[in-house]
Formats: C-alpha cells, structure tokens, sequence
C-alpha cells in the first residue's frame, strides 16, 4: 500500500437507483459527513442513465482527479474501469485511483474490502478506508467475446445457477440483499442444468505464454498473452474439463460475491489469480442448499461436496452450449456465448486498507486513524 499522493478532487460518482435507492441519501448523510470532517475536498455526479458513468469517465479530465469514489453497486464500477479503458491514454487513465461505497445490494467489492463487517458499518468502514487513502494494485480480467467485443472486469464472470438468480431477483431490488435469497429459492425449485464446455490454465501456469501476434496498435488494454484466439482449440497446457454438464461457474476475482456470501475465501485484490468454482451436474438440491449455506461463512470449500470444484487459474475459455442464456460479469448481463478472459494482475489501483482479510470493525479503525 502507498499514501495516494494524487492532487485534486474526487469524483464521487453516485448511483441514486442502486440498491433500494438510497445511495443519494448515504451520501447527503453519513458519506458527506465523513468527507467534510476529514478535509476530503471531492465533486458530487448523480449519474442519470446506464453508461452515464462510462461516458463520462472517458472524456474527464483526470489530471485534477485525485480518486473516482463509486458509491452503488459494483456495476457501476465495472462501467467506469471500462470507461477508463476506453480513453486513448488508458494506460494513465487506469491508474487513477478507484474506492468503492457500498450503495448497492450486493455490494461485492466492498465487502472483500473491508469484511467483517456489513450493512452501515460496511459503509462507514468504506468510507474511513477512503478518508486514511491508501492504495494498493487491483487485478482486473480482459475478457474476450465471440463477437470481438473486449470489456475488462475487477470483478467476477458467473453463469449457470449464480447469474441466473442475480438477474432474475433484479424484480425483487426492493427487498434490499434479500433478494439474493428469494431469487435462489425460487431457481432452487426449477432447478436446471446448463451445457456447455469449460477450459483453464491452472495457476502456475507460465509456460503456456503464447507468442501471439501483438494486438493491434489500436486496440486499448494489455496484450492477452495467454489466450488463443476463440474459434482455436485452447494451448496445450490448458485444462479442459470433462464434464460438459454444469449447475454454475463463477470465476471470482474477491473473496466475497455480495455482503454474506464468501465465495472464495483466499481471494486478494491483486493475488493474480482467478479463483474459478463450478458445480457439475448431479448434486442435488439439497447439497446446493448446503453449499450456500456454508458460504455465508466461506466454508463451503470444506464441505467435501464431490461435485464442487474449485481451482485457481490465471486464464478461461466458457462455451456455454445451452441457449437462450445468461452470463454475467460483475453482476452486469453481458453477451450471451462464448468467452474467454486472463488476469492482468495489479493492473488497476485501488484505495483500501494495509490489509485486506480480518480487519477490524470501522470504530476500531476510527482509533487506529
Ligand atoms: N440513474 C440511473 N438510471 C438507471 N440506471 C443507472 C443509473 N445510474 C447507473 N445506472 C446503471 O445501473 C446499473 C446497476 O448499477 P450498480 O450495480 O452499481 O447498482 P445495483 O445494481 O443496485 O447494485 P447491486 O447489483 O449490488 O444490486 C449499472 O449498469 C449502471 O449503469
């Protein structure tokens, strides 16, 4: 971690649709609050459309910009990372400092930032990370779609069972995180499978870098050293998995998926890894339960379910052979088909605390700033 010694305001970029729309009054109350006594001088953005973020951040002029602070769910922060990317100087571009606010209600990032704590304490937690300003590298996945489009994601890549239920609960976004729940019960009782095939390149992996031709000089973001081209089979150091009937994936790049869900406990913002978990067909509907169950906790992995797997992977290649379809990425719908993506580690920056796992609770950090 280094003191962020970026001059200027932050940008606090404001979702006031996210979560049960309330990020507009976490920011007039506790937010604005924290910011004002700290001496944090910042700008306020209500966003007011999808891609509002995105635009904006491509054409801003970041010199002035000391941090972009997203308060909203993690979508929002997915748009302004790909926003960054598009810019024609992304390579400055994506190191301008990122925070997030938990205003949404999944709320992934921040929980991986600043667990155990959830709810206000997880804002104000968020927020006192924000005020001390230390930033640390933050992995971000290149991704690539069968129809050439490029995105970049901090996040996660989900499909089957977990993106299902993320995008059919966005009926209940009323009902705060609960929808989660209610979104799993009810998929749980129209249970599925999805076809399709699943490769990787296991952590280490380095010896399968390819000498691909570089990308073209147009096109914005690191090279994608380890992926051959969609359409081509994958390296030969590659897993593929044998099994081509699938309940979920989830490549994960933090160690929680939403407030009280710890998908992969191990995860670190800049670990380098991919951390990819699929359940095979054949578990019942029980067993999934217990899965769940047992991440609210993060032990799900001691669980022995023999039809859980989960590996660490730097790359993956997903061609889901079920139609019609949803694949998600960082909580956001994206193209339906195939996809590959590889981790460019620490390729972004993020504000957070000295240490990431176990922190204490926000008024123990109060004392302790
Ligand atoms: N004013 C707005 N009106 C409609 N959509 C918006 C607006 N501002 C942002 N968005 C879009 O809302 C989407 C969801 O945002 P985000 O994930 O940050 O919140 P959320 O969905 O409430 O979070 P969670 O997934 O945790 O529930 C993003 O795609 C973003 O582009």
């Amino acid at each position: 971690c280094e003191p962020n010694t970026r001059a200027g305001r932050m940008m606090v970029l404001v979702n006031p649709l996210s979560g049960r729309g309330q990020a507009m009054s976490l920011y007039a109350g506790p937010v604005q609050r924290l910011l004002t006594d700290a001496a944090v001088p910042h700008a306020l953005i209500v966003t007011e459309h999808q891609n509002h973020a995105r635009e904006l951040v491509r054409s801003a002029d970041l010199s002035e910009c000391s941090a972009l602070v997203i308060l909203s769910g993690d979508g929002l922060l997915f748009e302004v990372i790909n926003g960054l990317m598009e810019r024609e100087d992304w390579e400055q571009a994506i190191l301008t400092p990122l925070a997030i606010l938990p205003g949404g209600s999944g709320n992934a990032l921040a929980a991986s930032v600043a667990d155990p704590v959830w709810g206000v304490e997880l804002l104000l937690s968020c927020g006192f990370l924000l005020c001390k300003g230390l930033v640390r590298p933050l992995d971000v996945l290149s991704l690539r779609l069968s129809s050439g489009l490029r995105l970049f994601s901090f996040l996660s890549i989900a499909w089957g069972f977990i993106a299902d239920v993320d995008i059919e609960s966005e009926r209940y976004r009323y009902m705060g995180a609960v929808r989660f729940v209610v979104g799993a019960l009810i998929r749980l009782a129209s249970f599925r499978t999805y076809q399709g095939r699943l490769a990787f390149l296991p952590t280490p992996g380095d010896s399968s870098t390819l000498s691909l031709p570089r990308p073209h000089p147009e096109e914005h973001g690191p090279p994608d050293d380890l992926l051959a081209p969609l359409g081509e089979p994958v390296p030969a150091d590659w897993t593929v998995v044998e099994e081509q009937d699938f309940v979920l994936v989830l490549a994960t790049s933090h160690s929680h998926l939403a407030e009280d869900l710890v998908a992969a406990p191990s995860a670190g913002p800049a670990d380098g890894h991919i951390h990819l978990l699929y359940v095979r067909a054949g578990v019942s509907r029980v067993a999934l339960l217990k899965l769940f169950v047992a991440m609210e906790k993060g032990t799900h992995l001691a669980c022995e379910c023999p039809h859980l797997v989960y590996r660490r992977v730097r790359a993956l290649r997903l061609e889901p052979a079920t139609s019609p379809g949803v694949i998600t990425v960082d909580g956001e719908q994206a193209e339906y088909g195939p996809l590959q993506a590889q981790v460019h580690r620490g390729y972004a920056r993020l504000i957070s605390g000295s240490s990431i796992r176990h922190r204490p609770t926000w008024t123990a950090q109060f004392i302790w700033v």
